[in-house]
């Protein structure tokens, strides 16, 4: 069996499929591990990413999971690191970006590292170190109102700094302009000047293309999912269909939905329009005792074979700080992640085998509910959101499931996925 080349760490599920995506489009057969695994690869791939749920835990345990998915990677024989994190550069306060690139650059032993959450086809670029989303800054983004990670402020070195011993710089956008010797020279001025981390400006594909070859050799990269189009050419990959075929769909359809992002928002509204079959979850209801899971389940059963159903918890930012405001954020959070999370698993015990989550933390709450170790990443929905396929004791046959960020996806994405996955996933 080859050695994987590149191994990648993702600080949440669905970062993790974004990721393997773009790798997967670009060339690099891609497996996504649930967690760390406990067994060394059992299957060819050109790059392994390790999905953590590292994002908002305590920065000492984002740390210690990151580093133990380090180890099995350098065990695998991976010759990079791709330290992935959210296009928004989704962070708690206290970390965990910087405190986690620290530790990965010590264990590395290395003395620089790149950062960029720069995803051009989802519209996230960085400007002089400025991180827009769409055409605003991050923090008039809706991402100010994020439920765990609110970004107030979008100058990217001053976010990182907060959160770092070493030195921040930027590589702009001059500098990437100009090409690999740029950068690269741009990099060794850095070093002397005593930086150790540098975020790199890119608005478009062609300077994360232009990016990619000053990247080779460096032990750590650390990004969004948006620096992976240019990684596989660095190890003589192309492109090809062959890389993104699954076995064909089959069983019920569900969609669950956790995320209270702006784009989820939009998405839920539009298929209760369209006269979708949707079923809103109450966190009061949760907290007070009530077998939400149990009614949710009851009502889903009675309409799964009539088409998708939809339960979600998905609601606009002042409901969700109301909610907030009485049960503690982190506890809301939990609550509703559990709930969801068992919605799903009821759902694939009843035959479910098509399922949209959406959220991240929710479909880390998913994923390990439903007993998936390992994903196979099919053909792409909307940028950075791919169908994925894997087994589980609930669903020996296998499984077809999307794990959809909360800001990504057109307004149709949760019928837009049903309708793909039937007439153009190329089968395995
Ligand atoms: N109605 C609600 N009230 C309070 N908290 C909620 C509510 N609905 C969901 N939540 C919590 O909000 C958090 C949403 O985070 P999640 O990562 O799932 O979505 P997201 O942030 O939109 O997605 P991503 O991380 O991919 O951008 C979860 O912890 C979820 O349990
Ligand atoms: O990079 C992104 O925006 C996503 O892959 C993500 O991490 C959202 O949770």
């Amino acid at each position: 069996m080859s050695r994987p080349l590149l191994g990648c760490i993702a600080d949440d599920f669905t970062g993790a499929t974004d990721l393997a995506n773009n790798l997967v489009r670009n060339g690099m057969r891609t497996v996504q591990t649930i967690g760390v695994p406990t067994e060394p690869l059992n299957t060819d791939a050109d790059a392994v990413v390790v999905a953590l749920k590292s994002r908002t835990v305590p920065a000492q345990e984002a740390i210690a999971q990151s580093l133990e998915a380090l180890r099995w990677l350098q065990a695998q024989g991976v010759q990079q690191i791709y330290f992935k994190y959210c296009s928004t550069f989704d962070s708690t306060a206290e970390g965990n970006i910087g405190p986690v690139t620290d530790a990965l650059m010590d264990a590395l032993g290395t003395s620089f590292t790149i950062a960029t959450p720069a995803f051009p086809d989802n519209k996230r670029t960085v400007f002089k170190g400025y991180l827009f989303a769409g055409d605003v800054l991050l923090n008039e983004s809706g991402m100010q109102h994020h439920p765990l990670t609110p970004m107030t402020d979008p100058n990217l070195v001053r976010v990182l700094q907060a959160q770092t011993r070493r030195k921040v710089g930027l590589i702009d956008h001059t500098v990437v302009a100009r090409g690999e010797a740029a950068i690269r020279d741009r990099i060794e001025a850095l070093k002397a000047e005593g930086v150790g981390m540098a975020i790199v400006d890119a608005v478009s594909n062609d300077d994360l293309m232009r990016m990619a070859p000053a990247l080779k050799g460096l032990p750590l990269l650390t990004a969004g999912s948006g620096v992976a189009i240019g990684l596989p050419g660095n190890f003589g990959l192309a492109p090809s269909s062959q890389t993104s075929a699954l076995p064909a769909a089959q069983g019920l359809r569900a969609i669950v939905s956790g995320s209270c992002s702006v784009a989820t928002n939009a998405q839920v509204a539009h298929f209760i329009a369209q006269g979708g079959q949707a079923l809103a979850i109450d966190p009061l209801r949760i907290a007070s005792g009530d077998d939400v899971v149990a009614e949710a389940l009851s009502w889903a059963t009675a309409r799964l074979a009539a088409g998708p159903v939809l339960v979600y918890s998905t609601a606009e930012p002042s409901a969700v700080q109301a909610i907030q405001g009485r049960l503690g954020v982190a506890a809301a959070g939990a609550m509703v992640e559990h709930t969801i999370a068992q919605v799903a698993r009821g759902l694939v015990e009843r035959g479910v085998r098509q399922l949209v989550v959406a959220g991240g933390e929710t479909s880390g709450a998913c994923v390990q509910a439903l007993g998936l170790a390992q994903l196979r990443i099919g053909a792409q929905i909307d940028p950075g959101v791919p169908w994925c396929h894997g087994q589980s004791a609930l669903a020996p046959e296998g499984l077809h499931i999307t794990l959809k960020s909360g800001n990504f996806g057109t307004t149709d994405f949760f019928t837009k996925a049903f309708t793909q996955m039937s007439t153009t996933q190329v089968p395995a």
